[in-house]
């Protein structure tokens, strides 16, 4: 059987008593773009915590590219080549954007190494942070302190510095959150040319981004998987209408 690139079996989250997570199971195959969606406190954002290693769980095992991560701690799991988005961008304000790229893709590949010395050093890295710079429209805005830039060029040099490092997991916290409904569809086209070597698991709740992004579709409810499946299916499935997508819909989040 091909390796998957990730495997959540049978995981249990109880915190002071609450079951938050109640036996998930979900397998991601290499290069697949899987979106987890559910109602407000369904437990979306703990499981992507419990994937990212920032929360241990209760019970169950979480398998990354055939490897048993369970019991490795979150910088740890970097080595494995996952990595998580935050809801608020994680990214460091006060640097600008051309120091995070350099930052992201100095940590990706020469983690041991002195970063003043590698900058003026690597010429390579330089020119890679150029690319990355140009490949995600940031190169206006290259000398600036992400302090000070809007939230939507914040979010994309999260995204940019994340890419930087390499990572083949790539887990997305609400990546459209925040943005305003014109910058919405560029962010899609930037999701969506994200190369084919790295698998994305993403929680959000526009279902435009789910929709135009995802190859299949879990839909978590009260901690459990309600339903799992292509988009088409997901949508059509009527338990998922009544738990969620009418819900989001009045909402207004649809
Ligand atoms: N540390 C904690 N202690 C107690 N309860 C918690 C804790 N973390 C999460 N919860 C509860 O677990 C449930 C799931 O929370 P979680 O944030 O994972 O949901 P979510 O699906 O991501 O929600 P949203 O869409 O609102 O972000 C919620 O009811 C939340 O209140």
């Amino acid at each position: 059987m091909a390796e998957t690139a990730l495997q959540l079996e049978h995981i249990t989250k109880t915190i002071g008593g609450l079951t938050i997570l109640d036996d998930v199971s979900l397998t991601v195959m290499p290069g697949e773009r899987r979106a987890v969606i559910g109602p407000n406190g369904a437990g979306k954002t703990t499981l992507l915590n419990v994937i990212a290693g920032f929360l241990p769980p209760s019970r169950g095992r979480v398998v990354v590219f055939g490897r048993d991560v369970t019991r490795l701690p979150a910088h740890r799991r970097v080595d494995v080549g996952l990595l998580k988005t935050n809801q608020q961008p994680a990214v460091f304000r006060e640097l600008t954007v051309r120091q995070n790229i350099l930052l992201a893709l100095l940590r990706g590949r020469h983690p041991l190494l002195g970063l003043t010395a590698l900058v003026s050093l690597d010429r390579e890295v330089q020119r890679q942070a150029e690319d990355v710079l140009e490949e995600w429209d940031l190169l206006a805005v290259a000398d600036d302190e992400v302090r000070h830039l809007p939230h939507g060029y914040q979010r994309r040099v999260e995204l940019a510095a994340r890419f930087a490092m390499q990572p083949r997991l790539l887990l997305l916290d609400e990546p459209a959150a925040g943005l305003a409904a014109e910058e919405i569809p560029g962010f899609i086209e930037r999701l969506r040319r994200l190369p084919r070597e790295v698998t994305v698991v993403l929680v959000e709740h526009s279902m435009r981004v789910v929709f135009a992004f995802a190859d299949r579709v879990t839909v978590l409810h009260h901690g459990a998987v309600l339903a799992d499946g292509t988009p088409e299916a997901v949508q059509q499935d009527e338990r998922v209408q009544e738990a969620y997508l009418s819900g989001a819909m009045r909402r207004g989040h649809a």
